[in-house]
């Protein structure tokens, strides 16, 4: 059986793979994720998870590599972690009391074979006061986050309804990808 690495520096991304009890070792990629062609959003993580699974795999080719992505789209809008707290309160701003998506993509790619798949999941928020978004801010969580807030925080505070798999808005669809790699293990041995 092949060694599976996890393309990733998100701690929660490493927290779920060990949840579905697989073995892996870690190798965060390095790549830049700037999108230049105007794209969907399942097309945006699709293309940059497997940017960070190719990434990896150039320096392990013999592994089976996993990479994702999450992003917040709202309104034809994408967004992604906020670079500082403007933005952060703009992002939040943008959620309240509103509905949005989240789309996490995920990349599995070895020698023999490449897989990409996303999932969407609907979220709806409570409308927040200004003094509750500039609270959070203050607490740190949005700022390594796809749309300034985390759902397994005290953004969870904030969640109204949820449609899909939870796992997705925390940064991978787990057991759906659990499945897909199983089929991908089955396929190339
Ligand atoms: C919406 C939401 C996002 N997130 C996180 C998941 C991802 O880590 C992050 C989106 O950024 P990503 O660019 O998907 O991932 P990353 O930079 O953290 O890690 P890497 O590229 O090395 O894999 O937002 C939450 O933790 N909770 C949430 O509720």
């Amino acid at each position: 059986m092949k060694k599976l690495i996890l393309a990733s520096g998100s701690p929660r991304r490493k927290q779920l793979l060990e949840q579905g009890q697989l073995q892996f070792s870690i190798s965060t990629s390095t790549v830049d994720e700037t999108i230049t062609e105007p794209l969907n959003p399942e097309e945006v993580v699709e293309q940059l998870s497997l940017r960070k699974a190719q990434d990896v795999f150039s320096r392990f080719d013999d592994s089976i590599i996993i990479g994702a992505d999450t992003i917040v789209s709202i309104n034809g809008t994408i967004l992604g972690k906020p670079k500082d707290e403007e933005e952060a309160f703009q992002m939040l701003q943008q959620l309240s009391g509103n509905e949005h998506d989240v789309y996490t993509g995920v990349a599995i790619l070895s020698k023999e074979k490449t897989i990409v798949f996303h999932e969407r999941t609907i979220v709806s928020f409570w409308e927040l006061t200004t003094a509750e978004i500039e609270d959070y801010i203050s607490s740190g969580e949005p700022f390594d986050k796809a749309g300034s807030y985390g759902i397994q925080g005290l953004g969870a505070l904030f969640v109204k309804k949820i449609n899909g798999d939870y796992f997705n808005v925390v940064g991978l669809p787990l057991a759906r990808t659990v499945r897909e790699l199983q089929n991908f293990q089955n396929s190339i041995s």
